[in-house]
């Protein structure tokens, strides 16, 4: 095994003690690179390899950025390693299960910018996708070369972030400038994967091109199929020129919040530990007596915006855990409605 290379697609330590013993011997570690219906593009020592998706899931369910050991032949999964982070988010349609994001990623870098999208809920709700997912948050505003407004200068934005949570490491810069974006090289070495969450438009493909990584929008493979014909597939993990990997796709840049308490609660430790105060354990700090929370807005040592977005994230990942259960239920219900369908199709059939 040559960890030399796998470091550069972000092979850590903490990997290498999951390994079984007969690596090596027809079994090799490929990472999940991009998932696309019944394939699976697997990085590994020897760049990019395709593994029908069947043969890739076969150690479970896969997320990119995960970790796996295959066998050389085929890429048939005989391990999952286990993940150190994981970005999902809730159910999309039919689906019961939270969807997988992305597995194994150290760092999020949260984009906003200095003008227009600069956000300060925006950015707890990201703090709080974050923590949940296990990595770690940084804030990088970007366009501060736009901000005009003395009295909002980048400087002044930066302190207002930094507030949010304490130890918080905030940057800002103009994502253009190569020597500027240097700045997050401490996050971007041998072994260590990042992804880019923010809103459209806010730099991030600019960032990504000033960390080396090229054109994010045309760093697609191409390939020729069976009968010769060029195909174009988009990958979504993309190696770092410092050593590190960047994981870039569509479902990370559009993030929704799952059902995530610890995250938030996390997020607002401040909030969290005035309501040890409320006179009842279940206040909901809506207008309830003896509401600690309440009365820390009102006496200003909590902020007007903190609180309300406290309760509005609090709710709306309440909310999209609800309808996880409630599908659930709903299609529990649907199965025995099936069933008895199915029963009474057959009896009938019986009787004739
Ligand atoms: N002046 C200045 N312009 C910037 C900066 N960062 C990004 N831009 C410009 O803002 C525009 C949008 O940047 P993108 O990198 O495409 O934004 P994005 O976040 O990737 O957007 P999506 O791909 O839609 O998610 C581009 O025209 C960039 O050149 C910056 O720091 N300063
Ligand atoms: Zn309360």
């Amino acid at each position: 095994m040559d960890t030399e290379r796998l470091t550069a697609i972000g092979w850590k330590p903490c990997f290498e003690r999951q390994l079984p013993a007969d690596v090596g011997d027809g079994l090799v570690v490929a990472r999940v690179s991009a998932h696309y219906g019944s394939q699976v593009l697997l990085l590994g020592e020897a760049g990019d390899r395709r593994a029908p998706a069947q043969l890739a899931e076969a150690a479970g369910e896969l997320a990119v950025g995960d970790w796996l050991i295959v066998t050389a032949a085929d890429g048939r999964a005989v391990q999952r390693l286990e993940r150190q982070t994981l970005l999902y988010r809730k159910a999309a349609g039919e689906q019961a299960r939270p969807q997988l994001i992305a597995a194994n990623i150290d760092t999020l870098f949260i984009v906003s910018s200095c003008n227009a999208d600069f956000n300060l809920s925006r950015t707890e709700r990201y703090l709080a996708l974050a923590i949940e997912a296990g990595a770690e948050p940084v804030v990088v505003l970007t366009k501060a070369d736009l901000c005009e407004d003395p009295a909002n200068d980048p400087a002044h934005l930066r302190r207002q972030v930094e507030r949010l949570r304490p130890g918080l490491i905030v940057e800002t810069l103009d994502a253009r400038d190569p020597e500027q974006a240097n700045v997050l090289r401490t996050w971007c070495g041998p072994g260590q994967t990042v992804a880019l969450l923010g809103s459209s438009g806010v730099g991030k493909s600019t960032l990504a091109m000033a960390l080396g990584v090229g054109d994010l929008a045309t760093a697609a493979i191409r390939e020729d199929d069976a009968k010769g014909r060029h195909t174009t597939t988009a990958r979504s993990l993309y190696l770092m020129p410092g050593g590190g990997v960047l994981v870039d796709n569509p479902g990370i840049r559009e993030l929704q919040l799952p059902a995530c308490v610890a995250g938030v609660e996390s997020v607002f430790e401040d909030v969290v530990r005035i309501a040890e105060g409320c006179r009842f354990r279940n206040c909901r700090h809506e207008g309830d007596a003896g509401c600690a929370v309440i009365a820390a807005v009102e006496s200003g040592e909590l902020d007007q915006r903190r609180y309300a977005n406290y309760l509005k994230l609090l709710a709306e990942q309440a909310h999209n855990a609800r309808t996880l259960v409630e599908r659930r239920e709903q299609d529990r219900q649907r199965g025995r409605y099936i069933k008895s369908v199915l029963k009474d199709h057959r009896r009938r059939r019986e009787e004739t």
